[in-house]
């Protein structure tokens, strides 16, 4: 059987290097490119690649995918920054390309997917709920994608079940003490030394509290995600949003 052409754009970086590796240990994969900041694209095409896997920066993420749609090369997406404008311009490229696959996952690790669904699961059960991410100080970018994702899908539960705002007392704070507001969700951004990508999501109810947490404690834990996305990609036109949708999570 032929193997899956794929191609690393961020090759040189942190999860880029590691997805480097990963692809080439892959039985039923081939590397045929591995891009940095300043190659040129060009190279996706003459190498032949059916995928390509994006992690780069949010700066660099759209050109890229754009360069991908116009050719038919399908994406799995890492990298963060999406926005529902980002989001709207990438299903234009995908009317204009069809048969071409994106998947975008906020996080490619299986107790990162697991913990939003937890939290999506568990939070219209409790009166307040706030999430708390913690990541290594070379982050770009706060709060995380996968931050973001948890706190929508959370306010998305709660909306769905009609749960009341969260109870809040605060009439005066110094800017940024309560986090972030996503969606109604605080959002708490930590960088510290020593950490690589964790995440807390903290429910309180009447005497009671839940905590859901998930620490990546190497990009080794987002490399299954990865190669489970490239081999489906190719099969599920359009976008994905969410490596969720290629698991089997009941
Ligand atoms: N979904 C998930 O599970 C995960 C997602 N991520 C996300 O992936 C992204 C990358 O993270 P990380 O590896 O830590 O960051 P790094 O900064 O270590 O890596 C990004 C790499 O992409 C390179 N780059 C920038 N623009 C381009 C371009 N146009 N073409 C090719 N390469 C380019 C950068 O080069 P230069 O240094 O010269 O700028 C750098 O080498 C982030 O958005 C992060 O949040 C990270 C881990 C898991
Ligand atoms: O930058 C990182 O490291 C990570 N980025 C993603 C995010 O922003 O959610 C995924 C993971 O948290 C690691």
């Amino acid at each position: 059987m032929s193997k899956l052409r794929v191609a690393v754009l961020g090759a040189k970086g942190r999860i880029g290097s590691e997805a480097v590796r990963a692809v080439e240990a892959a039985d039923d994969m081939e590397l045929v490119a591995a891009l940095g900041r300043g190659d040129s694209l060009d190279a996706l095409i003459e190498s032949g690649a059916q995928v390509a896997v994006e992690l780069t920066t949010p700066d660099s993420v759209m050109d890229n995918l754009d360069h991908c749609l116009r050719h038919g090369i399908h994406a799995v997406v890492g990298t963060t920054g999406w926005t529902d404008e980002r989001l709207a311009h990438l299903r234009g490229g995908l009317d204009a390309s069809p048969g071409t696959g994106v998947l975008i996952a906020p996080n490619f690790s299986i107790g990162a997917v697991l913990t939003m669904k937890f939290a999506q699961l568990a939070a219209p059960y409790f009166e307040s709920v706030e999430v708390v991410e913690l990541h290594h100080p070379r982050k770009v970018d706060a709060p995380s994608g996968t931050a973001t994702r948890t706190a929508q899908l959370i306010a998305a539960a709660r909306a769905e079940a009609g749960c009341a705002p969260q109870p809040d007392a605060t009439t005066t704070a110094l800017e940024g003490a309560r986090g972030a507001d996503v969606d109604g969700v605080p959002v708490h951004s930590v960088r510290l030394r020593g950490l690589l990508a964790h995440q807390e999501v903290l429910l309180g109810g009447e005497g009671e509290t839940l905590t859901v947490r998930h620490d990546s404690l190497h990009h080794s834990s987002f490399m299954p995600g990865i190669l489970l996305g490239c081999r489906r990609v190719v099969t599920v036109p359009g976008l994905t949003f969410g490596l969720e949708h290629f698991l089997d999570l009941g």
